[in-house]
């Protein structure tokens, strides 16, 4: 800690893997829509997410107590009002949009605005007149790092936490399971369909206008294969459709994390297969973070915030659905090797490409071919 080596503004060192970004373009394509309140509510109206952040801080008052707190990416300033009332002496509450203004409406309706002050401004252009003892951020995107929201959290860490300060979350891990499922087969249906419509349309526009458009069929058979099969699928599954075990992808210490290590995420997999007579037809990504304090500072009360696949439900972050075509044919016993693969996007940093490697093992030892799913999160 207390080096800026990980692509803050002012970085002496900058990361070789940091980003230069254009602010405006990130304006419009990503912050834009943290401005709305109704995009804040659904954040709010995650009960699974509310209750995680609420009982983590309710809980850990000791942590809060008489102590200066940085909220990195306040939105409505709710975890900064609930860091108030758990008894933070200061409360910085720092937000790049213009939610900032509802935020200071609801702090000062709250009465806690003594203590909570709201500032407008980029994380790594804020300069604050102290260190803090706690930071806390929903920082989480979907399968964890799409966003990349977290490069921000820890350029406030280096920069703005005491030495023996808290994390909040503290922890943060990410999943993969093979599921069985019925997206693959609509989807690729959906792709013929396409297929059958293109056809048509190019067998009118011939006819009608004399020009034939079959040069494109290859290029609009893409476009269509990239929408419909190669880009991730927001679900939230229902637990009986995995069909291996889960394997943790990554897991990171929010006090010791880099933006180099998060730039790209690789890991070799191993799922045992628990269902017979089925098929991996996608691969399912989540996460969840852990509120445990730190070494020094421990929590009394740890929290976890789960986005699994859940029966009663789910969060706003549902999963990550990376299809497989075609679909792997998989028995009891057999076991799938996997390559993970996770980087950003060239053209925006903040959305990921992932490729999965996988390669089957029967029960008898036997392997076969590896196959490799390329997807994008956008
Ligand atoms: C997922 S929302 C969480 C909002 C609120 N903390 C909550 O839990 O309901 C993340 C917020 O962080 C803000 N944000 C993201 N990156 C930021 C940065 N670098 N500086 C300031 N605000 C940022 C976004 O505009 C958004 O309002």
């Amino acid at each position: 800690m207390g080096t800026r080596e990980n692509g803050c503004a002012g970085s002496t060192q900058p990361s070789a893997a940091a980003p230069q970004v254009d602010k405006g373009v990130d304006f419009a394509n990503y912050f834009c829509t943290y401005g709305y309140l109704y995009h804040q509510k659904e954040m709010l109206s995650d009960r699974v997410r509310m209750d995680a952040y609420f009982h983590a801080v309710s809980r850990n008052k000791h942590h809060f107590r008489d102590k200066a707190v940085l909220d990195v990416g306040t939105g409505s300033g709710i975890l900064a009002i609930w860091c108030a009332q758990a008894g933070a002496r200061k409360v910085y509450a720092v937000e790049a949009t213009k939610m900032a203004d509802h935020a200071r409406e609801l702090v000062k309706g709250n009465g806690v605005d003594d203590i909570v002050e709201v500032i407008e401004g980029s994380m790594e252009d804020v300069v604050l007149p102290e260190k803090v003892d706690v930071i806390i951020s929903e920082w989480m995107g979907y399968f964890l790092l799409r966003e990349s929201m977290f490069d921000s959290v820890i350029c406030a860490r280096d920069r703005w936490l005491k030495p023996d300060g808290v994390m909040y979350p503290s922890h943060a891990r990410m999943w993969l399971a093979p599921i069985r499922s019925g997206l693959t087969d609509q989807k690729m249906d959906e792709v013929n369909c396409s297929m059958n419509d293109w056809r048509s349309f190019i067998e009118e526009t011939e006819s009608y206008y004399g020009v034939n458009m079959s040069v494109l069929t290859k290029a609009y058979r893409e476009e269509n294969e990239k929408y419909f099969l190669k880009t991730s699928l927001w679900c939230n599954l229902d637990p009986h459709q995995i069909i291996g075990t889960p394997a943790v992808i990554k897991e990171m210490d929010c006090l010791q994390a880099t933006v180099d290590e998060i730039c790209t995420v690789t890991s070799q997999l191993v799922h045992p297969i628990n269902i017979d007579r089925s098929r991996i037809s996608a691969y399912a990504g989540w996460f969840d973070v852990q509120f445990k304090g730190s070494e020094q500072n421990p929590a009394k009360d740890e929290v976890e915030l789960n986005t699994a696949p859940d029966k009663d439900g789910g969060t706003h972050w549902g999963q990550q659905v990376f299809l497989v075509n075609p679909p792997i044919r998989v028995n009891e016993g057999d076991k799938v090797n996997v390559s993970f693969k996770m980087s950003r996007a060239k053209q925006y940093h903040r959305l990921m490409d992932i490729e999965i490697i996988s390669e089957l093992e029967l029960s008898s030892g036997k392997r076969f071919p590896p196959v490799t799913t390329k997807v994008a999160i956008e």
